[in-house]
């Protein structure tokens, strides 16, 4: 299993053209949270922006509408309900991020549907938490389209049917080829299958442990693939370091790391990243 490093980081997070426009960085649609998990939208979208991304709407239950934008001006909203807003939106987006806090009511594997249904064979697709789980009840047909899930061990055990304890370099690698999708596997020490090679970060602590640090790495691996989406495997190892990276960072002074704080942090590391080699 070959390290993240540092370097790789660094050179992927590149200085910023200056004749450029929001439009140069991305755009992402972010879909998920139902009236219970609001949070995991909330961090997801925040991620997904603060890492860069120069346009993110948010399909959601109405009822996070005020919370998210009190949270997050920056994002648009799209009403879960309306599946053909969903569909119009996707026309205009690089990439989509579904799951975080969607839940698996009959209106979730809908929305799932539809997504699947319209995403084209250039866009990035990032699959997390109850899209993950919905697959894996459902049996569902993965559309064709530049897959990327990001589950946790029991996620992977559903999805894979790979019991925990089994999860081996080499049966991982088999599931990844017959999903055709790259695979961050997420625990302590978190692996990323891909077609051409298997990846390890090296970073992160227990001090992540809590609620919605997921939802925050999903958020990050959007707004990377998408303004980074000339060079996509190193924008998915570079959001997953920085996340552990400022974890860590935090976690020299405190015994948990919450994910909105992580979040407030990216910009400023992405800064200093970006500058490595200058
Ligand atoms: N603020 C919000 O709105 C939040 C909303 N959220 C949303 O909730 C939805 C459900 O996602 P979920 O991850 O909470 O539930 P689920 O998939 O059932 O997994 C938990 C089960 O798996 C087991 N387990 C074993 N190994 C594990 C491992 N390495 N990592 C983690 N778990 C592991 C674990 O074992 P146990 O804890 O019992 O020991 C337990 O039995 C999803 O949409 C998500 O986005 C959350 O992000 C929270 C914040
Ligand atoms: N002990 C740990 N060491 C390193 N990373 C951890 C640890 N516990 C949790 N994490 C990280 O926190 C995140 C948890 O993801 P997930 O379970 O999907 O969270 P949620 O769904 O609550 O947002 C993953 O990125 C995982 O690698
Ligand atoms: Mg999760």
């Amino acid at each position: 299993m070959q390290k993240i490093t540092q370097a790789l980081v660094e050179q992927t997070i590149k200085k910023r053209a200056v004749h450029t426009h929001k439009g140069s960085f991305g755009k992402l649609l972010v879909v998920g949270g139902n009236a219970q998990f609001g949070g995991a939208i909330i961090l997801t979208s925040s991620a997904a922006i603060y890492s860069g991304c120069g346009l993110v709407t948010t399909a959601t239950d109405p009822s996070n509408f005020a919370s998210l934008h009190a949270r997050l001006p920056e994002t648009m909203v799209i009403d879960i309900h309306q599946q053909t807003a969903i569909t119009e939106m996707l026309k205009k987006v690089t990439g989509v991020v579904i799951g975080p806090g969607l839940g698996e009511t009959t209106l979730a594997l809908q929305t799932l549907q539809t997504v699947f249904q319209s995403i084209e064979a250039s866009q990035f697709l990032i699959i997390d938490g109850s899209a993950i789980d919905l697959i894996a009840t459902h049996t569902l047909d993965l559309p064709k389209a530049h897959l990327i899930f990001t589950p946790h061990e029991m996620e992977w055990q559903r999805l894979s049917g790979i019991p925990i304890a089994s999860q081996t370099e080499s049966r991982n690698k088999q599931v990844q080829k017959q999903l055709q999708a790259t695979i961050v596997l997420k625990k302590h020490h978190t692996e990323i299958y891909t077609d051409a090679a298997t990846y390890q970060l090296t970073l992160g602590g227990p001090a992540m442990a809590t609620g919605g640090m997921g939802d925050t790495l999903a958020g990050m691996i959007g707004g990377f693939v998408t303004q980074f989406s000339n060079t996509p495997l190193n924008a998915i190892l570079s959001a997953t370091y920085l996340h552990s990276f400022i974890a860590d960072e935090l976690g020299q002074s405190q015994y948990v790391t919450l994910p909105h704080q992580i979040i407030k942090r990216i910009p400023q590391v992405m800064w200093q990243f970006s500058n490595a080699n200058h």
